[in-house]
């Protein structure tokens, strides 16, 4: 069975999250410290894009080299959190569409509620990594890559910063067609559906609305 979750624990992501779960790490440096971790993992979630050999002349000589080949790809951040994560990924991947999905964990019931949807156009062309630095219950991803299957996209990645084991299991119950990358695993959800450690609240820390 193709693997389905990829833990990344490269020593500059540990290093970087260390300073983000930091309760005094202020709103500049959580914002770019989310930015520097997303563009590391998309390094590793775009590892299976496929290439095509090209030419090209070097100032010595031709060179037989590579590109990639004509795959498209979308990023699909859930807001708020998940746009945090969009100017990382597009330092890796410029020529990527972005779509957005609005979804809201409601703090009693813990259930997302959806407020927009806005996807590219020619979605049903396109690879989609989903963005949002936290999985927590599974409520919110499970949801958006429900909606973003309805658009028909050639294919779905989900990446996260921090995951609890109970939104991994959600999400790989619901979609074991989608493959899930992220920076760590955590201990347990608390009462209040957070992620134990975790960092807080990842969208008020990005947007400074604690
Ligand atoms: O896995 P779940 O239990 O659904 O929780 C994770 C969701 O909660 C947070 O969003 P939040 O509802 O705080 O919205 P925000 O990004 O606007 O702050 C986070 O960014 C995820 O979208
Ligand atoms: O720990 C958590 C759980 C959900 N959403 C967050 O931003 N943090
Ligand atoms: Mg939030």
């Amino acid at each position: 069975m193709e693997k389905q979750v990829f833990i990344m624990d490269h020593p500059l992501i540990q290093h970087k999250l260390t300073y983000l779960r930091d309760k005094t790490t202020g709103s500049k440096d959580f914002r770019q410290l989310v930015s520097e971790i997303a563009m590391l993992l998309c390094y590793e979630a775009t590892r299976d894009l496929p290439l095509e050999e090209t030419t090209v002349e070097t100032p010595v000589a031709l060179a037989k080299t590579k590109i990639i080949s004509g795959r498209k790809l979308a990023f699909v951040p859930i807001l708020r959190a998940g746009l945090g994560m969009v100017d990382g990924v597009l330092q890796m991947v410029p020529a990527a569409k972005v779509g957005h999905i609005g979804l809201y964990r409601d703090p009693k019931t813990l259930k997302p509620v959806e407020y927009y949807s806005k996807l590219p156009c020619d979605i049903e062309q396109r690879d989609v990594i989903v963005l949002d630095p936290m999985l927590a219950t599974g409520g919110s991803s499970v949801d958006a890559i429900t909606i973003i299957k309805r658009s028909n996209p050639k294919s779905i990645k989900f990446m996260c910063i921090i995951a609890a084991p109970e939104g991994i299991k959600a999400v790989t119950e619901a979609h074991p067609d989608i493959q899930l990358y992220c920076a760590a695993v955590d201990d347990h959800l608390n009462e209040h559906g957070y992620i134990v450690p975790g960092l807080g609240d990842a969208g008020d820390r990005i947007f400074g609305t604690l």
